[in-house]
């Protein structure tokens, strides 16, 4: 097991980037850290690999503080987002190097190189240079230098942002069968949410070098600790819209800005005013695109009348970009719902599934 206790990083003890970071990660869960740009996950990534010096805290391996061991006595491999490979070597040797620096009899290098170029579909590839591999294959040459390491703990920092959409999604898959495959513990650092959402076991989302939320993806998903998070994780992103509330009639109605649409709120999203005997007077209200879809006669209710700014057609989806006052809301339904009139198109607001963020904190009223 490993534990990041209280970790922090700064420069100069001036800049902060990591801050009190605390979390448990257990033995051959996959754990995705994302966040955006610049957010301090790299840092965190090298801290753990030993490239960078913890500022302060404990990096536990089975409880025992690794924080000031040397990279090579830490039992991690790491994956780096260019690969890292040395040019002038062919892929055998590019595997070998590691071992052959650690002086590892030359019998059992060879077997290790075999058996990993074998596990990644490189054993046709072991006299190229890395210039003549496809960005896929190298990402497998620099998976397999992790795999002769013999390390229990893999550590991807962006593994796949080189690649194009296609193999991207090719490799998410490889990765993740790698992960089982190895019986090894993964963190690995993405700012793309859906390889978060696709590959981890335990979701830790961070902004400005502090977690934000840990959970499993659809927790994340469905139950978003703030609006950060909420519109963070989700593609396309959540819509956030300020709304006043009023409290009359035993319930909850929400007011849209330039009173483009009031309803009342369902009962499951009430909980703050019901339970927690809150009545904030205005709300940021969450809805996924998916749920604001095109208003049918069955439905009663939280329907709206918007005008359809632009269409864009994603093959058996459609993103429709709806005008809301000053502002524009995403809804994203199947193409063959495409409304007739798009000057003015009757949607309906799934509101069962919407959420409400504090206007200023940000946090869940109902979590
Ligand atoms: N040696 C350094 N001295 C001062 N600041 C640094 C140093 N190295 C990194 N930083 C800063 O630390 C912050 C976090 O950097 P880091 O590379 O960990 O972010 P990241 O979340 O991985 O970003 P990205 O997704 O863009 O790779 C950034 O603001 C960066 O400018």
């Amino acid at each position: 097991m490993l534990q990041l206790k209280n970790i922090r990083k700064s420069y100069d003890n001036k800049l902060t980037i990591i801050n009190n970071f605390n979390l448990d990660i257990n033995p051959g869960e996959f754990v995705v850290i994302v966040g955006p740009s610049g957010c301090g996950k790299s840092t965190l990534l090298r801290m753990v690999a030993g490239l960078e010096e913890i500022t302060s805290g404990q990096l536990l391996l089975n409880g025992k503080d690794i924080s000031t061991f040397e990279p090579s006595k830490r039992e991690v491999a790491m994956v780096f987002q260019d690969y890292a490979l040395y040019p002038h070597m062919n892929v055998y040797d590019n595997l070998a190097f590691g071992l052959m620096i650690k002086k590892v009899d030359p019998a059992i290098i060879k077997e290790k190189v075999l058996k990993a170029a074998e596990i990644l579909d490189l054993t046709t590839y072991l006299e190229r240079k890395p210039s003549d591999l496809s960005g896929g294959q190298r990402q497998r040459v620099a998976m397999g230098r992790a795999i002769v390491k013999d390390a229990k703990i893999f550590l991807f920092d962006e593994p796949l942002s080189n690649l194009d959409a296609k193999l991207r999604h090719k490799m998410r898959a490889e990765i993740k069968k790698f992960h089982i495959d190895q019986k090894g513990t993964s963190i690995y650092v993405t700012h793309d949410q859906l390889e978060a959402l696709t590959l981890a076991d335990k979701l830790v989302i961070i902004r400005a070098g502090v977690i934000e939320q840990v959970g499993t993806p659809q927790e994340v998903f469905n139950n978003p600790k703030n609006s950060f998070v909420g519109e963070f994780i989700g593609t396309p992103a959540m819509n956030l819209i300020e709304v006043d509330l009023e409290y009359k009639d035993g319930g909850v109605y929400a007011t849209g800005r330039n009173q483009a649409f009031h309803f009342k709120l369902p009962d499951n999203k009430t909980k703050f005013h019901t339970e927690k005997k809150k009545s904030p007077k205005t709300a940021v209200l969450g809805i996924r695109p998916t749920d604001i879809i095109l208003h049918t006669t069955e439905e009663a209710g939280w329907n709206a009348k918007f005008e359809v700014l632009f269409t864009e057609l994603l093959g058996h989806e459609a993103n429709l970009i709806l005008k809301y006052g000053n502002e524009e809301l995403t809804s994203l339904i199947p193409a063959m719902h495409m409304p007739k009139d798009l000057k003015s198109a009757e949607f309906y607001f799934k509101l069962h599934f919407a959420h409400l963020f504090d206007s200023i904190s940000g946090e869940n009223l109902n979590l």
